[in-house]
């Protein structure tokens, strides 16, 4: 079998070797003529994969090792007989610890205290919904957003127009869908930006254009109130400047680049493969998950909750270092910029995640406790 790889994934060799040659490419480069002899194709989101790249070639597998599929035609595949499969859930983690660094940032510059905001979270699936989680379990007060779940499912939702009203805090986590009975593109368009509360902070880590990039740019300008982290950019690697000058953060897509994330890619694609090839799976992520080189924290009984919230988080994740590192970039012009934003995620130093971390309360203190439930750590 022949395999062409996104040079970015991870593991592949691990995984893959056993079933035959494996080449690879950077992501963006991947063509028609690439394919030409390829039976499994494995990608990242930077890659469409659709007829245009796939008909007339051999492949007959498209794995891609990220949560979202909007990269990919999916009636393309069904219509030519392509099996694929993504990685649901693989980075979800990592995004939190992304949100759950952001606020602390966003606390810390605004003289906010992050237990009296509303949190407003916005598609509630893998991403989303552990945020809720999380955030509940932190004991604050959260609205939650998914029409297609609402429409499924009883459960405390509430609209959009209900978040943008109620919220303090809004976070999007809704998958990037151009049409269907819930569209996503510009779902804050200049109409609903208009309307946040005053002093909101916006959080986009789903896909760029979920935001109107240009409509969010005016209104920054023009409300300096409203404080914005974006991740997510309308037309990556290109990434509108003046726009991630007015952000509090401004990130290149890496809020689910935890190291854990990443290699969960692999090893669900490679699982999903074997389904496809009916063979039982030889090669486990357990083997090959490096430990993490934070194991533990203690803390005393007397500790601040706030100060043992954000000392755990800011161990694992600070996403201030990231949003430096990508301010720099921005000072080239347009060609080094959308290089930059490719390399800084291509060199992603490792990362990990908050449940990795196992925490110590020395006695006893309930309020502590929780803080580390809430924040998924492990207790003990
Ligand atoms: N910045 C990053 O590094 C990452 C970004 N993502 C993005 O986040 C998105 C969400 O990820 P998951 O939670 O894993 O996906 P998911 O598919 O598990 O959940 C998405 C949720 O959004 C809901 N939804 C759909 N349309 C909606 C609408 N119009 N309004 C509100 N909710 C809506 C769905 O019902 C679902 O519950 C992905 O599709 C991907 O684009 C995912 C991982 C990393
Ligand atoms: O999983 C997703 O969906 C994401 O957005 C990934 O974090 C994107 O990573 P790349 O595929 O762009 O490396």
């Amino acid at each position: 079998m022949r395999i062409l790889a996104d040079e970015n994934i991870p593991l592949v060799d691990a995984f893959f070797a056993g079933f035959g040659s494996i080449r690879r490419m950077a992501g963006r480069s991947i063509n028609r003529a690439a394919l030409e002899q390829t039976d499994v194709l494995l990608v990242r989101s930077v890659t469409r994969v659709d007829r245009e790249l796939l008909a007339g070639t051999p492949v007959r597998f498209v794995g891609t090792c990220t949560i979202g599929t909007d990269h990919l035609d999916l009636d393309y595949f069904l219509e030519a007989g392509i099996t694929w499969a993504s990685a649901p859930g693989c980075n979800a983690r990592g995004v939190v610890d992304y949100v759950l660094g952001s606020l602390l940032t966003l606390a810390e510059r605004q003289g906010e205290e992050l237990t009296t905001r509303r949190y407003g979270v916005v598609g509630a699936g893998e991403v989303g919904g552990r945020l809720v989680e999380v955030l509940r379990g932190l004991g604050w007060d959260v609205r939650v957003c998914d029409p297609p779940r609402q429409a499924r499912e009883t459960g405390d939702f509430v609209t959009l127009e209900e978040i943008i009203a109620e919220c303090d805090v809004i976070s999007l986590h809704a998958p990037l869908e151009l049409q269907g009975a819930h569209p996503t593109f510009h779902l804050f368009d200049a109409s609903r930006l208009a309307q946040l509360r005053p002093g909101s902070w916006l959080i986009n880590a789903s896909r760029g254009a979920v935001v109107d990039n240009a409509a969010l740019r005016e209104l920054l300008l023009r409300r300096p109130d409203l404080q914005a982290v974006l991740d997510v950019w309308e037309g990556e690697p290109q990434v509108d400047v003046a726009l991630a000058e007015l952000c509090q953060l401004a990130t290149p897509h890496i809020a689910g680049y935890s190291l854990d994330g990443k290699l969960r890619g692999t090893a669900q694609i490679y699982q999903a493969f074997c389904v496809a090839q009916g063979l039982a799976p030889t090669v486990t992520l357990d083997e090959l998950m490096p430990a993490p080189a934070l194991q533990a924290l203690s803390f005393d009984g007397s500790a601040d909750p706030c100060d043992l919230l954000a000392t755990l988080c800011r161990a694992v994740y600070d996403p201030r270092s990231d949003d430096a590192a990508f301010r720099r970039s921005l000072r080239g012009d347009e060609a080094q910029r959308r290089a930059a934003f490719d390399q800084l995620r291509k060199a992603y130093p490792p990362r990990r995640e908050i449940d990795g971390v196992r925490v110590h309360i020395q006695g006893d203190n309930d309020e502590l406790t929780r803080v580390v439930r809430g924040l998924g750590a492990l207790l003990g």
